[in-house]
C-alpha cells in the first residue's frame, strides 16, 4: 500500500457504525423504508457517512443501490423514516448544503444538445465556487471534445464529462451511481485516482456503487454491503480480509468455535455430507489463525457472494 492510500485507509478507518450517530455526519439514514407498491426495496435502513469516508456501495442487481442513493439525496421521498444531509432535512435543504453536493446519476443526464464547453458554463452560473482549473485539467486529460454536441460523444466521454460537472464545484458530498460503468480501464484508474485526491486534499465524503470489485480494491475503500433492503455490513477492506474467515465443518464444531474465539457468524452454507461452511468474523485485535477445521481466507469476490444473498 503506498503512502497516499495508507493515509486514506487512516482516514476511512473513523467511525464506521451506523449506531453511534454523528452530529457532523455528512449523511445520515434512520429507518429508511422504501416500497414500490407490493414490493419493499428498502426495510429499514440506519446509515450514515461521515466527512472524508470513502464508501463503495455493493449489492446485487436490483438489490435497491440506486433507490438508496436517491433516497439518499433527496431525490425519492421514502414510505418511512429519515434522511438528513449536513444535519438538515433532506426535503427542506437550503441553496448553500445544496451547492455542497456533486452527483453522477447512472444514466448521465446532460443536455444533449449542449456542447461540453456551453454545459460547464451553464452549471457554473449556479455554484459559489468552481474550480476552472481542475475542470480545465481533467478535459484535457479525459480528452473531452469542448464544442462537439454532447449527443455525439461516446458514453464514456459522457460519463466522464457527467463526472466533472460533479467536481467541478468542489463538493464536500460526491454521490455517484456505478460511475466507471462505461469507462475503460485507463479511465477507471484515472478516475479512482482523482476520487483519492479529491478525499486525502480536500475530505470529501465520497459514496460510490459499483461491482467492479478491483477498484474498490485498489483504493482500499470501505465496503458496506447491501442486502435484502438493509446494510449487512460496512466496514474497511483491508480490516474485512484480515478478520473474517470462511470455516468449513459440522455446525455443533462451528458453534463451538464462535463461542471459544468470540467471533461472529455472517453467513452460512450447507455443503455436503451434514458440513456446513460459514464466514466467521473474528474480533478486533484477535488474529484469525486456522484452527482444526478448514479455513480459508476470504477475497472481496468471496465476501460479496456470501453477503449479498
Ligand atoms: N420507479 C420504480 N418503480 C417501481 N419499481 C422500481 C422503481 N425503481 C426501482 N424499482 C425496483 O426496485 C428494485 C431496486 O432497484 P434499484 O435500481 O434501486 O436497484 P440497483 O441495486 O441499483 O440495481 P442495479 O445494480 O441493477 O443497477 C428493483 O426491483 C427495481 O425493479
Amino acid at each position: 500500500m503506498n503512502t497516499a492510500t495508507a493515509t486514506l485507509a487512516s482516514k476511512l478507518s473513523v467511525g464506521l457504525h451506523a449506531e453511534q450517530a454523528q452530529p457532523s455526519a455528512s449523511a445520515h439514514l434512520q429507518g429508511v423504508q422504501v416500497d414500490f407498491g407490493a414490493q419493499q426495496v428498502l426495510r429499514g435502513i440506519d446509515w450514515q457517512l461521515l466527512p472524508g469516508q470513502v464508501v463503495g456501495l455493493l449489492g446485487r442487481n436490483g438489490c435497491g443501490k440506486t433507490t438508496l442513493l436517491e433516497t439518499l439525496l433527496g431525490l425519492r421521498e421514502p414510505t418511512a423514516g429519515t434522511a438528513m444531509l449536513f444535519g438538515q432535512p433532506v426535503a427542506g435543504l437550503d441553496d448553500a448544503a445544496r451547492a455542497r453536493i456533486g452527483y453522477v446519476p447512472q444514466q448521465a443526464e446532460l443536455f444533449e444538445w449542449l456542447t461540453p464547453a456551453q454545459l460547464l458554463a451553464y452549471f457554473r452560473s449556479f455554484y459559489p465556487q468552481w474550480n476552472e482549473a481542475k475542470v480545465e485539467g481533467l478535459m484535457s486529460r479525459w480528452d473531452i471534445a469542448r464544442d462537439k454536441p454532447i449527443a455525439r460523444l461516446s458514453g464514456g466521454q459522457k460519463q466522464r464529462l457527467s463526472i466533472i460537472r460533479a467536481l467541478a464545484h468542489e463538493p464536500d458530498l460526491l454521490v455517484l451511481d456505478e460511475p466507471v460503468a462505461s469507462l475503460d480501464p485507463a479511465g477507471r484508474r484515472d478516475f479512482l485516482r482523482e476520487l483519492v485526491e479529491q478525499v486525502i486534499d480536500r475530505g470529501t465524503t465520497v459514496v460510490f456503487s459499483t461491482h467492479i470489485l478491483s477498484d474498490l480494491e485498489r483504493v482500499a475503500f470501505n465496503i458496506a454491503f447491501l442486502s435484502q433492503g438493509r446494510i449487512a455490513l460496512q466496514a474497511p477492506l483491508d480490516e474485512l480480509l484480515e478478520s473474517c474467515r470462511l470455516v468449513t465443518g459440522p455446525s455443533s464444531q462451528l458453534q463451538t468455535l464462535l463461542h471459544v474465539r468470540g467471533a461472529a457468524r455472517l453467513s452460512a452454507q450447507a455443503l455436503d455430507g451434514g458440513r456446513e461452511r460459514w464466514l466467521v468474523r473474528f474480533s478486533e485485535g484477535q488474529p484469525a489463525l486456522p484452527g482444526a477445521l478448514p479455513t480459508q481466507a476470504p477475497t472481496l469476490e468471496d465476501l460479496f457472494m456470501e453477503l449479498t444473498q
